[in-house]
């Protein structure tokens, strides 16, 4: 059998969605490896908030017994620079898969990516930061303008998790299809709220243990106010927007409607928010009572209208046969409204959220770029 080659992996973040994508990269590395020639899947490097595990000779790191090794570390956590100089100098290609929301780690991409090192990611703040880091990005990506020999990036899981919203986005861009309007439900959190909170049949949860249940779900992003603020989905607008043609500055340089009571806007941490929330249920029982009363449901929505440059993101109200008003659970709905596709939208409509699905989407980057780096 041919000798094949071997590539190197970092996974820093092992909550719900890197513990899932371990489990999913294990299954990947048994697959690679029985193909000819085969692919080696070495993990070299597991990090989490406060300590890391790596490989002093590259040697590969069991990926079953990964987590338990990286609870028993009590060496000094190193700066993130330091590992990624110790990637940089790998026997061979690395990737290095980003499972936080890290926005310090996000804005070392460039950096990371000039050194050789890809990344794929289902971290969104990179990508939704300032212009000029999506720039900078893409510019030192090797799938952007970057030279030859620059790291690959990939972040399909930024956007709708696993479902194929970057990949249809950026085809439909890149075979020369004019993106005139991108609409529907892009988190997996309001989604789950608004679909228990105010379902069609009627009933319902109250607003705060729907919220609860969501987090519990690993639904929410790792502090839940990043939801209900509508900055996640105005994120994911930021990107959405950007590989449509709209240089979007910032998710904050357009509309957004939180959801977070003003009174509750100096908690000192999510699970603070999260015991208080329940004193303000009759605000969103106010919103529901009145969208019942012209016989609709309320949405979390968004939408891009690439003409006019206009970019929002709020609640709406929807009559109960609309097709935003019956999603189920954790669903997305995105509507893609182009030039050839005319007044019938492409729409990718399935789960948004949680640890399986998101890691399914990073899983599928990963291959990308395995095969990107033969
Ligand atoms: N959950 C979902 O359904 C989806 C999530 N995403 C994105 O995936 C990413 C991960 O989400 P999720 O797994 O749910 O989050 P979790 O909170 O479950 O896990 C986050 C992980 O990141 C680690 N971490 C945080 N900060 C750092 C840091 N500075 N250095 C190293 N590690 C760090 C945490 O460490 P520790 O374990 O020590 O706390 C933890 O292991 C986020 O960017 C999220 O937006 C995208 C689509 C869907
Ligand atoms: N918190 C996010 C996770 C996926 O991006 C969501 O609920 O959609
Ligand atoms: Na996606």
């Amino acid at each position: 059998m041919a000798t094949g080659k071997t590539i190197y992996i970092a996974v820093v973040g092992v909550g719900g969605v890197g513990q899932a994508f371990l489990g999913q990269l294990a299954q990947l590395q048994q697959r690679l490896a029985k193909k000819s020639p085969p692919t080696n899947l070495t993990l070299i490097l597991v990090r989490r908030s406060t300590k890391q595990l790596s490989s002093p000779d590259y040697k590969p790191i069991n990926i079953g017994t990964a987590l338990a090794e990286l609870d028993k570390v009590t060496t000094p956590f190193p700066q993130l620079i330091v590992s990624v100089n110790y990637l940089a100098k790998a026997p061979g290609k690395v990737v290095l898969v980003d499972n936080t929301s890290d926005l310090d780690f996000a804005t070392v991409y460039p950096l990371v990516l000039s050194k050789g090192i890809s990344i794929v990611t289902p971290n969104k703040k990179a990508f939704s930061h300032t212009f000029s880091l999506w720039t900078r990005i893409f510019e030192a990506a090797a799938n952007g303008s970057g030279p030859e020999g620059n790291g690959f990036v990939f972040h399909e899981s930024s956007v709708g998790a696993g479902l194929p919203v970057l990949s249809t986005l950026n085809e439909l861009v890149e075979t020369g299809d004019e993106v005139i309007k991108i609409e529907g439900v892009f988190s997996g959190t309001m989604s789950f709220l608004f679909n228990s909170f105010q379902p069609v049949a009627g009933g319902g949860g109250t607003f705060a243990a729907e919220v609860k249940k969501a987090k519990d779900l690993g639904y929410t992003e790792p502090d839940p106010r990043d939801d209900l603020n509508g900055l996640d989905v105005a994120r994911k607008l930021t990107i959405l927007a950007r590989i449509a043609g709209l240089p979007v500055e910032s998710p904050t340089s357009f509309p957004v409607q939180s959801l977070i009571p003003a009174e509750l806007k100096d908690c000192k941490s999510g699970d603070e928010f999260l015991a208080q929330l329940p004193e303000f249920d009759n605000r969103m029982d106010e919103v529901k009572a009145k969208a019942a009363k012209e016989g609709k449901v309320v949405r979390f929505v968004g939408s891009i209208n690439v003409g006019s440059k206009e970019v929002k993101v709020g609640l709406e109200s929807f009559d109960k046969s609309h097709p935003i008003a019956a999603l189920k659970g954790s669903d997305n709905i995105i509507s893609f409204y182009t030039k050839r596709y005319g007044s019938n939208p492409l729409i990718i409509q399935g789960a948004g959220a949680g640890g399986e699905v998101t890691a399914m989407g990073v899983t599928g980057d990963l291959i990308k770029v395995i095969k990107l780096l033969r």
